[in-house]
Parts: C-alpha cells; sequence; structure tokens
C-alpha cells in the first residue's frame, strides 16, 4: 500500500501492485496496510475508512510464491483482518475485480462490503492445497450460513457479484464507481454503531439437523477430493466454527492450516498452478516464442467429421462464441453428427442457464451444418477430426489446401501421426498445426498444440489463442509419434497388459492406480475408449492383423515383448463398454458400471498355461512403479529430444488431458518428489528381470541427471545440449 489518502474525513487504503495487474499480499503489502490502519485509527480527523484495490482489482489474496520461502510471507494475515474488524472507525471494503483469498478475508474483517456487478469472489486456497488462514473459514460461516460457506471453501469456486448479494457476502452491488459508492457508504456510517457488523462476535447461524448435515457433506467433500488432503481439512475448519468459540476456532485453523502448509500436496498444486501458467509462455527449439509471435483472429472456424471428438469440438467453438461451419462426409453422418451436437448444446445451455448465462446456438450464422467442402471458403481456421488413418487425412487436408482462403489455418485433430506428413499435401505447410482434443472434447481443458517442420510461430500463437478463447490449456508441442501425452501412456499401458500377463488381474491394476488418485485406471480407461481404437492402430502398423508376417512370434515384435493380449479380446468382439465387455463386464452394451469378470480370469489363466508362464502375485508396489516409471522414463527422453520444453508441458499434459492426481503435481513432479536415482534403480532392476522390453532401460537424460546429484526440476532443463532443431 503506498497510496494513503485523506479524503475529506475518510481515509482510504489503496493497495498497490506488486505486479503489473495483480495485488497479492507480500510481507511489504501486509506491513504497510498494518501501518495505514494504524495510523487511520490514532488520527482523529479520520472518521472512517474505505479499502479498495488500485487498477480496478481488489486482490488476488496472498503471494503464493511466499508459502514456499523460508520466512512464509503472508502468514501474518489474519491478526491484520482482525485489527480492521476491531476498528471503531467504519471500515468499507470496495471489491473491483477480484476479491481472492486472502484479499476476500480482508473484505471480511470490514464492516461492509460493497462490490462492483463484474466482480468475483472466492476462497480457492483449496485449489492449492490450502485452506483460508487469514480467519476466513470462521467468519465466511457467521456471515453466509454453514451450507453456502462450505461450498465456497471446499471448491474454490469463484462467485459473481449478484451471487454474492443473494448470499449476504456483499452489502450492495453497484454498477457505476464502486470506490465513489463506498465512500459515500463510509460517509453515511459515521459515528453509527459497528457491533453488529463485526463477524467473530456474531454467532454461526444454526441448522435444524447440523449433526446430520455435516455427516453428510463430509461423506461428499470426501468422495470428491480423490485423495487430495486440502478439502476436508477445509471441512474440518468450517465444523470447528460450528461447535467452538471464535478464537478457538482460529486456533483450530492455524493448526490446520500449518499441516497442509507443510503437506507434500500444497507444494505439488502450487507448482501446478503456476506450471499451468508457464506452460502460456511457449517457446520452440528454433527460438519462435510466445513474445514476438501475434495471433491472428479466427472470426469462423470449421469442424470436419462429427464423431466422438467433432462433436465435442464443435460444441466448445460455440461456448466461444466462435460461428462454425460443422461438416460430414454424407447427409446420414450428418444427421447423427448433427443430433448429437445438438443434444451436447442443450445440456450445455441448461448448465449456464443455472449460472445466470445464455448459450445462442439455434442461430445459422453461428452454427451450420453442411456436407459439401465448397463452404468452407470463408473459414480462418479448420479442425479435422476424421477417422486415424493417414491416407484420408491427406484426401482432406489436399482438397482443404485447394479450397479454403490462402490465409486459413488448418489443424488436425489426430491422435498421433505425423504432422509433417499431413502437411506435405497442402500448399501452406506453415498454416498447418495439431490441435489434439482430448474426450469428451466440450469438458477435457487439455489442448496439445503440435507444430510441425513448417509450422510457423504464428500459426502456434493462433492456436494457443484459440485455446485461451476456448477456456482450455493450450500445451505447445514438438512432433513424434504420439506426441507427448499418448506417447508417454503407451509403455504405461503396455506395463499394465504385461502385469496381466505375469499375474495381476485388471481390476488389480486399476485398484492401485486408483489409489494412487487417477480418476481411472488404465483397464476402464480402455474400456471407455473402446479396444478397438488401438486395435486399429496396430493393425495400421503391422503389429497385428493379416499383415503379420507369418510365423511371428506370437509374443515378440521386432525382437522385444509383445503382448497379444488386447488383440485377443478385440477379436472376440470385446471392444468395452460400448460392446457391453472388454477388460471387464457391463450390463448392457454402452452400460457404465465395469464389474470384474470371471471370464477374463480365465481367459488370462489359459492364457498363461498357454505359454507357460508361471502365474505369480504381484505386490501394489511393483504395479505403480512398473506403469509409472515406464511413463516418467518416457517423459525424460522426451525432454532430452526437445519435444517439449520443460517437464511443466508433462505435467500440465497429464493433469489436465490424463487425469493424473493434480495433488501429486504430474508425473514429472512426482518423479522429483520419489528422487531420480530411487527411479532409476527401479527401471534399472525391472530392466534386468525384462531385458527384452525396451521401455524399461532407463533413459540417458534421466541417468545424467542422476550423475549430476539430482538437481531439482527447475535446474533439469540445463543439463541438455540442444542440437535438434524441430522446427
Ligand atoms: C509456519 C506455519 C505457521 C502456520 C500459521 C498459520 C497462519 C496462517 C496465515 C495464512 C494467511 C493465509 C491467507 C490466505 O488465506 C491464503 C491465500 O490468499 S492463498 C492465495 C489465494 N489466491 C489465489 O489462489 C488466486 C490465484 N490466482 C488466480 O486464480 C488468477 O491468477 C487470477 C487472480 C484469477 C487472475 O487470473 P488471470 O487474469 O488469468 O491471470 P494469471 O492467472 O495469468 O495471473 C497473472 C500473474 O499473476 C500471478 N499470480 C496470480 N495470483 C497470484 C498469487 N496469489 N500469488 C502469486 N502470484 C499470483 C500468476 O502466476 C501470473 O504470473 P506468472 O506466473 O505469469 O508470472
Ligand atoms: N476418440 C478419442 O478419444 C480421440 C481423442 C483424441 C483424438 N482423437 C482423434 O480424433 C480423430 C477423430 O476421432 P473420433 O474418435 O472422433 O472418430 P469417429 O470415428 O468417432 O468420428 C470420425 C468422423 O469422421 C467422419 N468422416 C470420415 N471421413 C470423412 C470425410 N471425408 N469428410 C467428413 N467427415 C468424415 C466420420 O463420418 C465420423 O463421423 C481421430 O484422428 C482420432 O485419432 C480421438
Amino acid at each position: 500500500i503506498q497510496n494513503l489518502f485523506i479524503w475529506n474525513r475518510l481515509f482510504l487504503l489503496v493497495f498497490c501492485n506488486s505486479t503489473e495487474s495483480l495485488i497479492y499480499f507480500s510481507l511489504a503489502v501486509l506491513q504497510a496496510l498494518e501501518d495505514g490502519l494504524k495510523r487511520a485509527d490514532a488520527d482523529p480527523s479520520v472518521k472512517a475508512v474505505t479499502i479498495c484495490g488500485e487498477n480496478g482489482k481488489f486482490s488476488a489474496g496472498a503471494d503464493i510464491r511466499g508459502f514456499s520461502s523460508p520466512n512464509k510471507q503472508g502468514l501474518g494475515l489474519g491478526p491484520i483482518v482482525s485489527l480492521i474488524e476491531r476498528s471503531e472507525k467504519p471500515v468499507v471494503a470496495a471489491i473491483e475485480g477480484i476479491a481472492l483469498g486472502g484479499g476476500l478475508e480482508v473484505t471480511l474483517g470490514c464492516h461492509y462490503r460493497i462490490a462492483h456487478v463484474q466482480a468475483r469472489m472466492g476462497l480457492p486456497e483449496v485449489t492449492i492445497g490450502l485452506l483460508p488462514g487469514a480467519e476466513g473459514t470462521q467468519r465466511l460461516p457467521r456471515l453466509i450460513g454453514v451450507p453456502a460457506a462450505l461450498d465456497i471453501i471446499t471448491t474454490g469456486r469463484h462467485i459473481s457479484a449478484s451471487e454474492a448479494l443473494k448470499l449476504g457476502l456483499v452489502d450492495e452491488v453497484v454498477e457505476e464507481n464502486t470506490v465513489e459508492a463506498a465512500i459515500r457508504l463510509a460517509n453515511r456510517l459515521i459515528g453509527q454503531p459497528l457491533g453488529h457488523r463485526r463477524l467473530s462476535l456474531k454467532p454461526v447461524p444454526k441448522l435444524p439437523n447440523m449433526e446430520a448435515f455435516l455427516t453428510e457433506a463430509l461423506v461428499k467433500v470426501k468422495k470428491r477430493a480423490q485423495g487430495c488432503l486440502a478439502p476436508e481439512l477445509c471441512f474440518q475448519a468450517i465444523k470447528a466454527a460450528t461447535e467452538q468459540p471464535f478464537a478457538d476456532g482460529v486456533r483450530k485453523e492455524r493448526e490446520l492450516f500449518n499441516i497442509l502448509l507443510t503437506s507434500g500436496q500444497a507444494k505439488a498444486l502450487q507448482y501446478a498452478f503456476f506450471a499451468e501458467r508457464a506452460v502460456e509462455k511457449w517457446t520452440t527449439p528454433s527460438g519462435a516464442s510466445w513474445k514476438t509471435a501475434s495471433p491472428q483472429p479466427i472470426r469462423k472456424a470449421a469442424v470436419i467429421g462429427l464423431g466422438t471428438m467433432g462433436r465435442g469440438i464443435v460444441t466448445s467453438l460455440v461456448k466461444a462464441k466462435i460461428p462454425v461451419v460443422a461438416l460430414e462426409q454424407d447427409l446420414e453422418y450428418l444427421n447423427t453428427g448433427r443430433k448429437a451436437v445438438m443434444l451436447l448444446l442443450e445440456r450445455e445451455a441448461m448448465k449456464m442457464e443455472q449460472g445466470g448465462q445464455t448459450l445462442d446456438f439455434n442461430n445459422p450464422a453461428r452454427l451450420q451444418f453442411a456436407v459439401d467442402f465448397d463452404v468452407l471458403r470463408d473459414v480462418d481456421l479448420v479442425i479435422e477430426a476424421v477417422f486415424e488413418n493417414m491416407a484420408l487425412k491427406k484426401e482432406i487436408f489436399n482438397k482443404l489446401s485447394r479450397i479454403c482462403k490462402p490465409e486459413a489455418f488448418l489443424c488436425t485433430n489426430t491422435s498421433a501421426l505425423n504432422i509433417d506428413e499431413i502437411a506435405s499435401v497442402t500448399s501452406r505447410p506453415q498454416q498447418v498445426i495439431g490441435t489434439h482434443f482430448f474426450s469428451p472434447a466440450h469438458v477435457m481443458r487439455l489442448l496439445e498444440i503440435i507444430y510441425g517442420r513448417h509450422t510457423s510461430p504464428t500459426t502456434i500463437a493462433t492456436a494457443m489463442q484459440l485455446a485461451k478463447v476456448m477456456k482450455k490449456v493450450g500445451v505447445v508441442v514438438g512432433n513424434c509419434f504420439g506426441f507427448v501425452g499418448n506417447r508417454m501412456m503407451f509403455p504405461y499401458v503396455q506395463q499394465a497388459v504385461f502385469l496381466l500377463e505375469e499375474g495381476s488381474r485388471p481390476e488389480d491394476v486399476d485398484q492401485v492406480l486408483e489409489d494412487f488418485g487417477f480418476k481411472i485406471g488404465p483397464f476402464r480407461m480402455s474400456d471407455l475408449a473402446g479396444l478397438d481404437v488401438g486395435w486399429r492402430s496396430r493393425k495400421d502398423q503391422g503389429l497385428t492383423g493379416p499383415t503379420l508376417a507369418p510365423g511371428t512370434s506370437a509374443r515378440q515384435r521386432h525382437g522385444y515383448r509383445y503382448s497379444p493380449l488386447p488383440d485377443l479380446l478385440c477379436e472376440k468382439g470385446r471392444f468395452g463398454q460400448k460392446t457391453g465387455k472388454g477388460w471387464y463386464q457391463y450390463e448392457k452394451a454402452g452400460g457404465r458400471t465395469a464389474k470384474p469378470d470371471p471370464w477374463i480370469h480365465s481367459f488370462l489363466s489359459e492364457y498363461r498355461d498357454t505359454h507357460q508362464i508361471k502365474t505369480r502375485f504381484i505386490d501394489q508396489e511393483e504395479i505403480l512403479e512398473r506403469c509409472l516409471f515406464t511413463l516418467i522414463n518416457e517423459g525424460f527422453d522426451i525432454l532430452a529430444e526437445g519435444i517439449a520444453s520443460g517437464p511443466e508441458h508433462l505435467d500440465v499434459v497429464y493433469i489436465n488431458g490424463y487425469g493424473w492426481p493434480k495433488h501429486r503435481g504430474g508425473p514429472m513432479f512426482y518423479a522429483s518428489t520419489v528422487g531420480l536415482p530411487n527411479i532409476l534403480a527401479k527401471l534399472q532392476k525391472y530392466s534386468e528381470i525384462h531385458p527384452d522390453v525396451p521401455q524399461l532401460r532407463p533413459s540417458a537424460f534421466l541417468k545424467k541427471l542422476v550423475a549430476m546429484g539430482n538437481p531439482p526440476l527447475n535446474d533439469w532443463m540445463s543439463y541438455l545440449h540442444r542440437q535438434s532443431n524441430k522446427l
């Protein structure tokens, strides 16, 4: 706080920015706030105080980086909030832009709160592994009641000013100048009693069935948390507010805050927060970067293919208010696709209505369906989402190159195919790029953006901008088979299948990985995605099917271990959920409840007999290590090859696209917590046992980092000497 104005008889405290655009509490800001308050209190000419932020933003809360610094910046905020509340002079908060975390807690110490209609508020500490630690868990339930406080604190969601008004979190919402409105209110309050406005003195509003409500709420919180500690501790702090006097509740809040602060989960979640922002600042080995490349505006887009992916992509574009043309191969496919898209959009519109927003999709200027490529003449960008087949993709891109206007960008949603080969059939390879969405595309946040040899920086910047507009996290990566996400997943799934050959059951492997925190284990995931997808790809690669050379050993390909188990299941028509049978059995085709299948158990045991594999008990540790360490090992190769510019990229991909538990910070962050020497030793051990599995052989980069003394993750990339130029 640098600007303190004494304005008539009013003291205006203005938080000044620590950065260009956001105010978060550093030690200096806290000290200035405390000094300002004390000065206002001591000055008899000051009759009231207004607290506001600079540049139309109240505050983003404590400086998150401070939590991992030795002097733990921001920890003194609670006493300052109490100091505000105790003031004998009325204090009014003028909330503009955002009031988050400690920022909102400051307003809870104020006697009155006025918000601008576009302001957003929230206590997002839970999302970075913490709880509101400046007495917010004790004041908020007193202000808005336990159910609403529990919802806001355990989810960390942001709320609008109108919702805040409905909940009683703010006293007034204004459309005009919030600071002036706050000053007017402060002036009116001079000399009025404040006791009833001090939240710490108020009781928590009673519920007729508080105990039952809390018991039920805890079950819900735990279920949603999926192994993350913070939501449950947020709950405990709020429960304390219902049971104990304010001062004891604050003590409990501090105790719980400290547990979280020193937990690995908070560290991991805070790493993930900054990693997500770091990947926005993309660079490529050739020196192209977000700093110098400018995105082109996308006023109209097209999606080709309205299957599983195309439907979700169209929905995302419509939600982002980008006019779309949706194209299919014939009228029959078009009608099926149109129905599916309209259903998704209706559902999305309903969800948005609950939040007071609208979605306009029945207007042909916003969404058009077609089978004729001629309608693509005026679009700025096309996203191709047809079958995963190189010949088909090339045919489509060649056509697009001829029909679309010269400046249009051509994107492919391929899961693994070579972007350069696709681009080679166009006359504009510099405008061809991979935009790899994840299923369901209107829900999943990840957008892997793959540049080819000729892709221009403008094209990358435009794809990144598109991700942002679609509220997705874009991660720029290089071109290789499977890119980052799928390339790292192949060895993970491969190990899972090898474990079945050796003695595990699908449900054992899934359970271990779900206990680790994955939303869904590899076999449940395969059943959901459809086993036929991988089968088709393996047939295309000549690993199975009619093109396989006669006499090829069942369990070997190119001299390495191969498991035909997934192929055998597909040959029996077991494609997963869609056929009602896969690695599990389902109640019907299209059913969703996976049940262990005795058929699979006896099939596996016959398979082992046929191939003379001795069934052995495989413990949880081995399941976890073999699946995760091979995935991580591939990650080190990806970094060494320059396919991704840092470990954060791999982590953001895994958290947002593959259900990796965020509270473990992503696979590469997890590797850094396990310790690279431990990972190396385990890979060496398993590789000796399975010499025919190259994915278990430790990456040269991993070995190098261990030899360099296991440096911290932030330093890993400095140990690479880049020669490759992927652009
Ligand atoms: C030793 C033990 C003793 C125990 C004693 C217990 C006592 C406890 C006392 C503790 C007091 C705790 C107080 C409080 O409860 C805790 C907090 O306030 S935690 C912080 C809560 N706030 C947040 O989580 C907000 C996070 N930020 C956002 O959600 C978004 O950034 C935004 C504010 C909505 C803005 O979004 P955008 O406009 O899209 O902008 P960016 O996200 O790209 O951000 C721009 C830039 O700012 C950086 N940044 C944003 N917020 C913070 C922050 N709070 N701290 C640090 N940095 C922040 C962000 O990283 C970007 O910078 P870049 O990374 O690009 O350099
Ligand atoms: N399904 C997934 O989970 C997933 C995830 C990420 C990426 N992908 C990739 O996305 C692409 C599409 O996959 P999908 O699962 O949506 O496939 P899908 O089989 O569900 O749909 C493909 C659609 O493309 C249409 N199509 C085929 N040829 C066409 C043509 N010439 N013109 C117009 N439309 C045509 C088909 O009619 C079909 O509706 C593939 O490259 C796939 O690898 C899929």
